[in-house]
């Protein structure tokens, strides 16, 4: 569904090169979920712009939904959605009115797109607020209209930028249940951005993570995560030299890894898999007399992959308002 090859993007600005997308290669598949993950300015929006063919590549190619973006950018705007960070909505007409209007753009007859209007009105539960104006909707009901502008022509991959920031928890759920439940309906190949790691991680069959314009990782949450980042354990002992001791007698040991590092009464370890991992653990740690107070066993998360990959956190940058 999308096929780039070393694509590159380079902006000039007061005679100054920044390389915002430096050969990135990506392939996705029919029908998966992926989330574009990296800190700010690694080039998921400029990603995302070329292959929505809003910006052309300065170099490589990129096919999406069998077009290429350069020579037919037509064709591949006639088989994509695309909901961005703004509003989408115009603010005069009816939320129902806007859906039919989008439609007809689309050059569909008017009957049917009445009936594409109510589909979507039902599918993202705007159906109660069909008679009202875009601005008087909630953030959370104004990005569902936003998710239906996009699939008013039944595109076959969705682009979403951001879908979920700026909306307080509960809303941000429920999006993701109405991307869920899109998908499920229609089987759409959704790509989106995102700065939530731990929607990312629970949502997203598949993580591709960027940096300095490149792919750095590409994979599902829990091979990227048991791959690159591994398990933690996390215990505390009675005294600060009970915890170097503890660190230095796992260090390289089966068990433990040379990341075994102690503060205070805290040692860390990271192993492939902790629960299996401690009880062997303790055992070293009981045969040279060190008393562990408490262990705790600690599932990475993906901000760990991406420090473990570059050694800053994706959480370091600022979220977006
Ligand atoms: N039109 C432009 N002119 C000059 N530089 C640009 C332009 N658009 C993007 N850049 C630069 O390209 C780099 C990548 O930007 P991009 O917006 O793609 O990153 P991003 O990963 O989407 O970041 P964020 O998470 O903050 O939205 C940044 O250094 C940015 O300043």
């Amino acid at each position: 569904m999308i096929r780039a090859r070393a694509l590159t993007r380079t902006f000039t600005m007061k005679k100054e090169k920044v390389e915002a997308v430096r050969g990135l290669d990506l392939d996705v598949e029919a029908g998966q979920l992926v989330a574009f993950l990296g800190p700010n300015g690694a080039g998921k929006s400029t990603t995302l712009r070329i292959l929505t063919t809003l910006l052309p590549p300065t170099s490589g190619t990129a096919t999406v939904a069998g077009h290429d973006v350069a020579t037919d950018p037509a064709g591949v705007r006639s088989r994509i959605g695309y909901v961005g960070q703004r509003n989408s909505a115009g603010e005069e007409f009816r939320v129902r009115d806007e859906l039919v209007t989008q439609g007809r753009c689309y050059g569909l007859p008017a009957r049917a797109a009445a009936a594409r209007a109510d589909e979507l009105l039902d599918l993202l539960d705007l159906a109660p607020l069909a008679g009202r104006t875009p601005g008087t909707l909630s953030g959370g009901q104004r990005r569902r209209l936003d998710l239906a502008l996009g699939l008013v022509h039944r595109p076959d991959l969705l682009f979403l930028d951001e879908p979920s920031t700026g909306l307080d928890p509960k809303s941000r759920a429920e999006i993701w249940q109405h991307i869920l439940r899109l998908r499920e309906a229609y089987g759409t190949t959704l790509f989106l951005t995102t700065h939530y790691l731990e929607e990312a991680d629970a949502m997203a069959e598949r993580v591709v993570i960027v940096d300095h314009g490149r792919v750095i990782a590409d994979g599902t949450p829990e091979q990227l995560k048991n791959d690159l980042a591994g398990d933690r354990v996390t215990l505390t002992t009675g005294t600060e030299e009970d915890a170097r001791r503890a660190a230095s007698a796992l260090e390289g040991t089966a068990e433990g890894t040379a990341e075994g590092t102690a503060e205070g009464t805290t040692v860390r370890i990271r192993v492939p898999n902790a629960p299996a991992a401690l009880p062997g653990l303790l055992r070293a740690l009981d045969a040279k007399l060190i008393e562990v107070v408490t262990a705790e066993t600690v599932r990475p998360t993906l901000d760990d992959v991406f420090l473990t990959l570059t050694g800053r956190s994706l959480t370091d940058d600022d979220l977006p308002a």
